[in-house]
C-alpha cells in the first residue's frame, strides 16, 4: 500500500540556524519558510535528489510538535512520510488492522497541497508515520 519515501521531517528549535546548516554547509537547495497555522508547524523543505527533508519548527500557542521539543530540545527526528495513491483507502485499511489514526481521522491539507494524516507513534514501531495521498505518476 504505501510507495515512495516523500519525506523525513526534523524538527528543530531554531528555524534560520538548521536551514543554514543544510543550505550553507550542506550545500542543499532549501525552500523559502512555509507558515502553516491549521498544523501548527512553520516548514523549510530541503530537496535532495531522491526525496526531501522537512525542517519543523513550533507555530503558535498549541504546536503539535511542543512537546517533542521539550523532550528533544536540541531537535531530532520527528516523522517519516510515506505516500499513498488513495488516503482513504489506506487510513480504513489501516484502521481495521488496529493502527490508531491521528486527530479527528479526516485528512488535512498538508504542505504540498494534498491529503495527510497521521499514525500513532506506538502503532509504528516507535516512529510518527505521515501517510500522504500523492496521485501515481504511472
Ligand atoms: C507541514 C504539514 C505536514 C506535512 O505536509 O508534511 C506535517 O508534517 S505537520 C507535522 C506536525 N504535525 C504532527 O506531528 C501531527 C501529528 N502529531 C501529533 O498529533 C502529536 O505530535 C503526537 C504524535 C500525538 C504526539 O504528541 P505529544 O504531545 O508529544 O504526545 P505525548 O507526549 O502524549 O506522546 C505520546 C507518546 O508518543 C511518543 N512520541 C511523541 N511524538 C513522537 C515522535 N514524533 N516520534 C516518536 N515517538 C513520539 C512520546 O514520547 C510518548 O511516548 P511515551 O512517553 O513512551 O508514552
Ligand atoms: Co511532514
Amino acid at each position: 500500500m504505501i510507495g515512495r519515501l516523500n519525506h523525513l521531517a526534523i524538527a528543530v528549535p531554531d528555524l534560520d540556524a538548521a536551514t543554514a546548516l543544510y543550505r550553507d554547509s550542506f550545500g542543499a537547495s532549501v525552500s523559502e519558510p512555509q507558515n502553516l497555522p491549521e498544523h501548527g508547524v512553520t516548514v523549510v523543505f530541503v530537496e535532495l535528489p531522491n526525496t526531501k527533508v522537512e525542517l519543523l519548527a513550533a507555530l503558535g500557542e498549541i504546536s503539535p510538535i511542543a512537546s517533542f521539543l521539550e523532550r528533544n530540545p536540541a531537535g531530532g527526528m520527528h516523522h517519516v512520510c510515506y505516500e499513498v495513491e488513495d488516503i482513504i483507502v489506506a487510513r480504513d485499511t489501516l484502521k481495521t488492522q488496529g493502527l490508531r489514526v491521528l486527530g479527528d481521522g479526516e485528512p488535512k491539507i498538508g504542505a504540498h497541497g494534498n491529503p495527510v494524516l497521521f499514525l500513532h507513534p506506538k502503532d509504528g514501531l516507535g516512529t510518527l508515520i505521515e501517510l500522504e495521498e500523492v496521485a501515481s505518476t504511472e
